[in-house]
């Protein structure tokens, strides 16, 4: 079966039965008829009919070496510096559509699971089975252009509540092995679009090592569809709403995030990646170069929001008859030299990509690195400008339908800008709200600076990112003429 169209992806989703629930109640309807999903899932429809259209089908396709296909490019693991420009303008694609707003866009979990499958080799010297199984589900999910999601980070208790092997430990963990597999139960704190895909791949950090070689119940990689027995998806509140006059970005991109709990789910032998070896939780991230084949993906994201950002700025000062005020401008060019910054960035993750042993081509991780470092403050200073822009227009907006109501024309003659229309400028800062004061754009900004990880985590990945340091230091040895080495 070759890539998906948005039908396709509708259907799918929409054939799903999961247990999912929303303020207090159970989902029982489709997910594309519900409102706190249909928006997205209208919008990632379009992302995937857009990866069919047949001008763009060598950006976002390519020619599966096992079923002769055209499969998504997402899929592709780079052999080549020239693969990695290929992937980039793929991801540009759908970044165009989705401006940045969807950390989940199908080119982001497609990359993860492609940069896992680059390091099968390591799971087949820990057990052939294992790397075998994840080639499988690699090849299944390119073939059928699955839709997937993921759930690494445990909730804080199930980090704290001791060793593993004890009684009392909350964390996820296999509780049973039985010969059909393995049987899990646990709760992961965040899996975004967990409800709008069809599998999920479940890969955490052990929240105690055991040391010794022994077999850590904690340590587990695998992926299972969503609607298997016994997993639950409790949803935080929906920030979606369905007009997209009144609500520009919400009602596009309203991605849900789900607490997932487990409850004794088995797991098939063929969907286990690996088991009990704590140690290749991270060699798997780190062999599979995860960080630097995600964070390319990530890049080109914001490299497409800053733009939706810079353009918004200059229309909102405009409106506001702002654009020439000395503050402004100082404000935008430092947006303007951080969005070149980041373009930079993404040319020497490039240029300066290197060869695995296994013959694949890895973007370099330090540019990504910095370019995750930088982009949470660049989010909240942009954030922070529409808001100062703005002003009491950013509170001060009525419904689109107060334009179909006795007050349209009060409005008109009151809410006009100096050269548009009311209803024109009122969508513009309805726009603003959504971003600078709504509760959308207080999760994108929260999703900016943690889905990555944490601060230390990110702090420790660039400071490891640092090969030159020792030379750094002999320089100043060498300047103040000391011994130190
Ligand atoms: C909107 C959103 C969507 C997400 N989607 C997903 C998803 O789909 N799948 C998934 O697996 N995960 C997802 N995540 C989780 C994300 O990966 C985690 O938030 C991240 O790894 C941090 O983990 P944590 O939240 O458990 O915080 P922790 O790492 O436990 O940190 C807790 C607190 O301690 C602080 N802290 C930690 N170390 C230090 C330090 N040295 N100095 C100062 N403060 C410190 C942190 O800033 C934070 O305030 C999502 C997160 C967000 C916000």
């Amino acid at each position: 079966m070759p890539i998906k169209n948005g039908k396709q992806y509708i259907e799918r989703i929409n054939r799903k039965r999961i247990r999912l629930w929303y303020n207090g109640e159970r989902v029982n309807v489709p997910l594309s008829e519900h409102p706190a999903f249909r928006g997205l899932i209208r919008t990632q429809a379009a992302m995937y009919d857009k990866q069919c259209e047949d001008d763009l089908r060598d950006i976002m396709t390519y020619v599966s070496s096992t079923s002769e296909e055209r499969v998504g490019l997402s899929f592709l693991p780079p052999t080549t510096p020239d693969d990695l420009v290929r992937r980039r303008r793929m991801s540009e694609i759908w970044a165009g559509l989705h401006h940045g707003f969807l950390g989940r866009s199908p080119d982001y979990m497609n990359t993860a699971l492609m940069s896992f499958y680059t390091a099968c080799s390591l799971l087949e010297a820990a057990m052939p089975e294992y790397g075998r199984n994840l080639r499988t589900y690699y090849e299944y999910c390119r073939e059928h252009d699955i839709t997937l999601s993921h759930a690494f980070v445990q909730p804080m208790i199930s980090k704290m509540s001791g060793p593993v092997d004890h009684e009392e430990s909350l964390a996820a963990k296999v509780v049973e092995i039985q010969p059909e597999g393995l049987v899990v139960s646990g709760a992961f704190l965040m899996a975004t679009q967990g409800p709008t895909c069809e599998e999920i791949l479940v890969l955490p950090t052990p929240t105690f090592m055991l040391g010794d070689g022994q077999v850590n119940p904690s340590a587990f990689a695998f992926a299972v569809p969503n609607d298997v027995e016994g997993i639950t998806f409790i949803c935080r509140e929906s920030h979606a709403f369905d007009s997209s006059y009144d609500h520009p970005l919400s009602s596009r991109f309203e991605e849900m995030d789900t607490m997932v709990i487990f409850d004794r789910v088995l797991v098939p032998r063929d969907r286990v990646f690996f088991f009990g070896k704590e140690e290749l939780c991270d060699r798997l991230f780190r062999e599979g170069h995860f960080h630097a084949y995600v964070g390319h993906q990530i890049l080109t994201r914001y490299i497409a929001k800053t733009e939706f950002f810079l353009g918004l700025l200059q229309v909102l000062a405009e409106e506001q008859n702002a654009d020439s005020e000395p503050t402004f401008l100082q404000s935008i060019t430092k947006l303007m030299a951080m969005l070149e910054n980041l373009k930079a960035l993404r040319v020497a993750a490039e240029t300066d990509g290197t060869f695995t042993s296994s013959g694949y081509f890895v973007p370099a991780l330090a540019p990504l690195t910095a370019a995750g470092i930088q982009f949470p403050d660049l989010h909240e200073e942009a954030l922070r400008l529409i808001r100062t822009i703005s002003a009491s227009q950013l509170i001060m907006n009525p419904f689109g339908a107060d334009f179909f109501s006795e007050n349209e024309a009060y409005l008109n003659a009151y809410l006009q800008g100096i050269s548009s229309p009311a209803k024109d400028r009122i969508a513009l800062f309805r726009l603003a709200w959504e971003l600078g004061g709504g509760a959308f754009g207080g999760r994108q900004n929260q999703f900016e600076r943690f889905f990555f990880g944490n601060g230390k985590t990110i702090a420790n990945r660039m400071y490891g990112c640092c090969e030159s340091m020792e030379q750094y230091k002999s320089r100043i040895y060498q300047f103040l003429e000391l011994k130190g080495e």
